[in-house]
């Protein structure tokens, strides 16, 4: 977890990003800052360019114009890798579980512990401190599974959410992105993703979650911004806004003007 006092003020933003893809200017001016403890909810019409911001902040897409900043630093990102040496990982929609391997398994994927082998061979996976690290990292977030052992394919909706977001957390020193967290999941099961992002903010990082689902991202963020066509349309604190106020400035009326 976490200290406070050496936690940067800010965990990750993005300021006057541009991205452009051939004729489509996917991105003109977004900006979205993303303090450290906080829940920023990410907001905008289909095609408003949520996917590319995510993007642009995880190192898949390189910016044409604007500014990255990764713990209070200003950063260049050319790869995946590189925003997750800096401590930044996602929640993609899809969660990019394997669903034959265990919970355990999946928490490591890509990042298995070894112990060094004789002779400085390559050593044997050390699956009990893989287990005692997923089982404090699912602890600290209040998850809890039937078992570690268990297939994810054999859990439910939710607790795969669940799993996806520990490790991702486990993963992170800075912020985690969510994409669309609540997307497949009944109403009990996205109130519990829900109080999930609360505890990983309370635990010190960013969290920025892109969704659809703006009665429960309203409930759950600390600030709201709004994409539209590509630019920032709103960023203000959640509890001022109602989901009609919202909804006018996604689809490109501003908070208090007319219909
Ligand atoms: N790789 C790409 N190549 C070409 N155009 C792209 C690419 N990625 C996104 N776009 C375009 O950029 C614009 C913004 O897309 P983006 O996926 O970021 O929007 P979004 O807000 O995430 O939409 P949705 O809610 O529908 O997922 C759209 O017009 C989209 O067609």
């Amino acid at each position: 977890m976490s200290n406070e006092a050496t936690r940067p003020e800010i965990a990750i933003a993005g300021r006057h990003l541009a991205k452009r893809f051939g004729h489509v200017q996917a991105l003109s001016d977004a900006s979205i800052t993303v303090p450290s403890g906080k829940v920023v909810a990410l907001f905008g019409d289909n095609g408003a360019g949520k996917s590319t911001f995510l993007k642009l902040l995880l190192g898949i897409y390189q910016k044409d114009a604007g500014e990255l900043i990764i713990g209070d630093e200003q950063v260049e990102l050319h790869s995946v890798r590189d925003a997750q040496q800096l401590g930044v990982d996602c929640v993609y929609q899809d969660l990019a579980l394997a669903p034959d391997l265990s919970v355990v398994d999946n928490m490591f994927l890509g990042h298995e512990l070894t112990r060094p082998g004789a002779l400085g061979w390559a050593g044997f996976v050390d699956r009990k401190e893989m287990e005692e690290r997923a089982d404090a990292a699912l602890r600290n977030l209040s998850i809890k599974l039937p078992s570690l052992r268990v297939a994810v394919q054999d859990l439910s909706g939710g607790q795969r959410q669940a799993v996806a977001v520990a490790r991702a957390v486990m993963w992170s020193r800075t912020a985690v992105l969510m994409d669309e967290p609540t997307a497949a999941l009944g109403a009990r099961q996205s109130e519990i993703v829900c109080d999930l992002m609360r505890s990983v903010a309370e635990s010190g990082l960013g969290v920025l979650v892109v969704s659809h689902d703006l009665p429960r991202a309203l409930k759950v963020a600390d600030t709201v911004n709004i994409l539209w066509r590509g630019k920032t349309a709103l960023e203000a604190p959640a509890a001022g806004l109602t989901v009609p106020e919202v909804v006018s400035t996604m689809v490109g009326y501003q908070v208090g003007e007319a219909a």
